[in-house]
């Protein structure tokens, strides 16, 4: 997507280990607007794919999922949990994630309510990366009986692998910019088309 590659040229940060910054407009300070041309895209990539609810994870995919919604017929959208609370109750699924940018695990967590076999499911986030974040969801869609109908992606680091491996496990991945490679000493970034 040339108008998200653009921002990430202009905005984004290269740093070290390779983390890319993009809180201007993605995932600290958030671009409506942006979101809004992200989810219209990704519903333009899963036409004709039967969606009923989208799932991500907290914190970064919820503003995006919750706009991308709009052009997916006001579909819920349901996240996944990183903490345990008192506000969550009854039976949960539940997995372990290891956070990129926190560098921990975390407890992954849906309620029961919110997921089960008659859900067919776009998983939305901000960034993939090894994919572990990713395999946490899918994992709690296969608890749930859940069908995976696709992934879509903001920004996803192919340098780093989790989306061809998704990609050869059979997913329909639709990431709207892929970072091909980064250097933090230049800030030099290229894209994969
Ligand atoms: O493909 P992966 O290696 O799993 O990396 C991608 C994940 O990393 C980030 O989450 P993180 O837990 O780092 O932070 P967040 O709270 O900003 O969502 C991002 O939001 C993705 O969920
Ligand atoms: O802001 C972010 N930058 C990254 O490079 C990254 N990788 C996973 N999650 C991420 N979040």
């Amino acid at each position: 997507m040339k108008e998200l590659e653009e921002r990430i040229r202009k905005e984004g940060t290269v740093k070290e280990g390779n983390v890319l910054k993009v809180d201007a407009f993605l995932n600290h300070q958030c671009d409506v607007a942006l979101y809004d041309a992200m989810g219209a895209a990704w519903a333009e990539h899963f036409a004709g794919k039967n969606i009923n609810k989208i799932l991500t994870i907290e914190a970064s995919g919820i503003g995006m999922a919750c706009v991308a919604a709009r052009h997916f017929g006001n579909v819920p959208v349901v996240f996944a949990k990183k903490a345990q609370s008192i506000n969550l109750d009854g039976d949960q699924y539940v997995t372990t994630v290891y956070s990129f940018t926190k560098q921990r695990e975390f407890p992954v967590i849906v309620s029961r309510k919110y997921l089960g076999p008659e859900d067919h499911v776009l998983l939305i986030d901000d960034f993939l990366a090894n994919g572990k974040a990713l395999h946490g969801l899918i994992d709690i869609c296969k608890h749930a009986g859940a069908t995976v109908e696709g992934i879509g992606i903001a920004v996803e680091k192919g340098f780093q692998g989790g989306g061809d491996q998704l990609r050869e496990e059979g997913y329909d991945v639709d990431s709207l910019a892929i970072v091909e490679s980064m250097d933090p000493t230049t800030g030099d970034i290229e894209f994969r088309h």
